[in-house]
């Protein structure tokens, strides 16, 4: 029976991982090894069958007799292990969360309804290490999969509106906590409808700057304000994270040699989980929108095409209504004022779900079907 080992399973990325194989009873056919950096002997998760307890996730020994890892650990953990097992000789899968490896020659970057046949060439091939996508751009090919499947692209900018989630789990906290602060700060003025507005509005912002007000982990307030500057810069005046949505959309689209030009600012909001994103596209042709509707509804099971209109835009196209569901709606498509090739495009996801732990799950579907 074949050995798949998972590291990094309980973290945010890899208990949503778990939660999924559950929902979609995963856990059959394989021998699964739960390993650790800081729990080693104690219980493992409930996955409905009896397992070991959990094992040394720098024991290289046994982890060379998995068939499979799974790491949802970081980075960090890719960049030593990784590099250490191949070393010693290690041929199984490896499947990761992390960016380490996404740009690597010999990796590919998963994302089956969108590069199903690059996955399988690849398999073909002999390559062995499969990394999930960043969750901007996971979600945008999600979206936007049908113009990139009938070639309609001819550039892309995209302006991201990213949830706390992406910057881990004390973020999320913290946000939470910093709501919670300005929330009780304003308790009287708001219990007292007669209050002027200003007076809200003038506490708020003495709250917001207060040296007390909680912003280790973000480093500035998020509730109530944005933060445009998402992971480190770039020479260029990118942003690492701006800089992953040319790079990796077009290495899953497997066009690296007739790259198209994307590109955009990544900025931090106040939602929880749910990334939205703003497109302006210049299409390669004119294309009705009704035709450009049916193209991105066609393309896979989980975009939903939302009307222009404002009441379902403001009901279905929101991290309020998206979170924890593997819908990615896209919306607000008309044509700009800028030309009839122009089109804008409005996209919703939850970053954890299609933008982390869904592709991994897949693509060990995947293995499991090859290799059973
Ligand atoms: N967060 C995101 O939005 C996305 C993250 N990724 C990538 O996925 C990888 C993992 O990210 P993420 O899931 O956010 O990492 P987490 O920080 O949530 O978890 C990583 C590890 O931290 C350890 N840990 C320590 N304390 C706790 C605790 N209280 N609860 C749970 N785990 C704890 C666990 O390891 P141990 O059991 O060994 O102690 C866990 O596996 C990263 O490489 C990230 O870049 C990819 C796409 C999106
Ligand atoms: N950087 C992303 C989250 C993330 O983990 O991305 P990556 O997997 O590319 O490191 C965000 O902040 O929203």
């Amino acid at each position: 029976m074949l050995r798949i080992g998972f590291v990094g399973w309980r973290g945010m990325v890899g208990s949503v991982l778990m939660g999924r194989m559950l929902e979609e009873k995963d856990f059959a056919g394989f021998e699964p090894l739960f390993f650790t950096t800081s729990q080693a002997g104690q219980a493992g998760p409930d996955v409905g069958m009896d397992i070991p307890p959990l094992a040394d996730a720098y024991d290289y020994d046994l982890l060379k007799t998995m068939d499979v890892i799974v790491s949802c650990q970081g980075g960090g953990y890719t960049e030593q292990c990784h590099p250490e097992l191949r070393k010693i000789g290690w041929k199984g899968y490896w499947i990761d969360a992390a960016s380490t490896l996404r740009m690597a020659d010999d990796s590919v970057i998963v994302l089956d309804p969108v590069n199903r046949k690059v996955i399988d060439k690849a398999l073909d091939a002999g390559i062995r290490d499969f990394v999930g996508g960043n969750c901007t751009v996971s979600l945008m090919l999600m979206g936007l999969g049908g113009l990139f499947e009938n070639d309609l692209v001819e550039w892309m900018t995209s302006m991201t509106y990213q949830a706390a989630s992406g910057a881990g789990a004390r973020n999320m906290r913290e946000l939470v906590d910093q709501m919670r602060v300005i929330g009780t700060s304003s308790e009287d003025i708001l219990n007292n409808p007669a209050a002027a507005i200003a007076e809200l509005d003038r506490k708020v912002i003495s709250t917001m700057r207060d040296p007390s007000f909680p912003t280790d982990h973000f480093g500035v307030p998020l509730a109530g304000s944005v933060i445009p500057w998402i992971d480190r810069p770039l020479e260029n005046g990118q942003t690492r994270e701006e800089w992953k949505g040319f790079v990796e959309t077009n290495k899953i689209l497997g066009r690296t040699d007739n790259p198209v030009p994307i590109d955009g600012l990544c900025v931090r909001i106040g939602a929880m989980r749910c990334h939205s994103q703003a497109f302006t596209i210049k299409l390669k042709r004119d294309v009705p929108i009704n035709d450009i509707e049916s193209l991105l509804a066609a393309h896979n099971a989980w975009v939903r095409v939302i009307p222009n209109e404002k009441e379902r835009s403001m009901q279905e196209l929101t991290p309020a209504k998206v979170t924890g569901t593997l819908n990615v709606p896209v919306g607000r498509i008309r044509k700009l004022n800028m030309g009839s090739g122009f089109i804008s495009v409005f996209s919703v996801g939850d970053q954890l779900l299609w933008g982390a732990a869904e592709p991994l799950r897949r693509m060990l579907r995947i293995l499991l079907e090859r290799l059973g």
